[in-house]
């Protein structure tokens, strides 16, 4: 997939800009604070239709002003060339496909593969469960339908179970809602097992490609409870019952699912360096943009956002080498990209502008 074409009015510090992308490679530079995140974050949106930094779209909307407006023009290896728009207002998204609105998520999500590499992602490794689960379940649902569509059922019945604990509801009831979570939870389980483990070699082979040694790494996949059928899962819930009427929630299940990032069989956030964190995390969305490229056969668009400044000369290289070779990719820096990484179209960004750069001649 390649975006061609990004407008966008009142994302964030943007007032109203529209870039034209040509090639493979774009490059967008300037100091701090100016809108580079802003502008990978926009294009990050056509893969679930949200942020990958903010839950919650009023951020994203220019301070004072009613709603953001995205449109997206891109050439799809599979639907050919596709206009996505999106619309912002406090608590409202609105998305069309062409001029057709879209009602569902789950006839989007994935359908516009991209993988961010932020400097963020290092609190994948050593952060809450919660990233990680987010992580997981987006990259399971934007591929796979059926994981959407469960993860969908069991948040729901998990909700419902959690407001009928608070209100001291009873063991018919919740016994119901619990049917449903185990129903959806074991194929969540499955699922989330069999990913990892492919993941796993996606991702020892990625690190092989960015770290200076080739290291076996790979994740220890902790579910918050090991249930093999729906019938175990639902006793489980039961037997927490009690409990969880006490605690007025759901304090365990698949919701609370868990993983460790692993490095020669060591847990990453415990054993390895910085710098091995840092390699294991760029390797992690190396495995995640070659998951999406085996599951659908699109090619991720890539944004990453000031990775390149932080790795040093010898791996900024092997990274380099390692993406794929047809994928595009949109990256920013504070300082203009090396010329022997390629030839990119470079963008200066300054107070939510863009303005192209010439290539030098010669
Ligand atoms: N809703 C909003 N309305 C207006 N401005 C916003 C909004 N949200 C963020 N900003 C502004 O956007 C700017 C941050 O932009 P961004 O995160 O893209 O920076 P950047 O160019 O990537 O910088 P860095 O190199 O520090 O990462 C800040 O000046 C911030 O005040």
């Amino acid at each position: 997939m390649q975006i061609r074409a990004i407008a966008l009015q009142h994302f964030r510090n943007i007032p109203a800009t529209r870039l034209e992308l040509s090639g493979r490679l774009q490059f967008f530079v300037g100091p701090n604070g100016q809108g580079k995140t802003n502008l990978l974050e926009a294009a990050g949106f056509v893969t679930a239709l949200r942020s990958f930094r903010s839950a919650d779209a009023k951020h994203l909307i220019c301070h004072g002003q009613p709603e953001a407006a995205l449109a997206f023009s891109m050439e799809h290896e599979q639907e050919g060339d596709t206009e996505l728009t999106i619309k912002l207002r406090a608590g409202v998204k609105e998305a069309w496909l062409e001029s057709t609105k879209v009602t569902r998520l789950a006839d989007v999500i994935g359908r516009f593969p991209t993988v961010v590499f932020s400097s963020q992602d290092q609190q994948l490794v050593r952060g809450s469960p919660g990233g990680r689960r987010r992580w997981l379940d987006l990259t399971l649902s934007a591929t796979d339908k059926a994981y959407f569509v469960a993860l969908q059922a069991y948040h729901r019945a998990l909700a419902e179970r959690n407001a009928l604990l608070k209100r001291g509801g009873g063991a018919a009831q919740l016994a119901a809602f619990e049917q449903v979570m185990a129903d959806h939870g074991v194929g969540l389980i499955r699922a989330r097992r069999a990913a990892l483990a492919e993941l796993a070699e996606l991702l020892t082979s990625a690190y092989a490609h960015i770290a200076d040694h080739a290291e076996p790494a790979g994740f220890a996949y902790a579910p918050d409870g090991d249930h093999e059928d729906a019938a175990s899962l639902a006793a489980r819930f039961a037997a927490m019952r009690n409990r969880d009427l006490a605690m007025r929630s759901t304090s365990s299940g698949p919701h609370r699912d868990d993983f460790d990032f692993m490095l020669h069989a060591r847990q990453a956030k415990t054993f390895a360096s910085e710098g091995q964190q840092r390699a294991l995390v760029l390797s992690l969305r190396l495995a995640q943009a070659t998951w999406f490229h085996r599951r659908s056969g699109v090619q991720p668009t890539l944004l990453a956002d000031d990775v390149l400044g932080e790795l040093d000369p010898a791996r900024r290289q092997r990274f380099w080498a390692a993406l794929p070779r047809d994928a595009q990719v949109l990256a920013t820096g504070t300082t203009a990209p090396d010329a022997e990484l390629g030839d990119w179209q470079v963008f200066a960004v300054d107070h939510g502008e863009f303005v192209p750069v010439e290539a030098k001649a010669g």
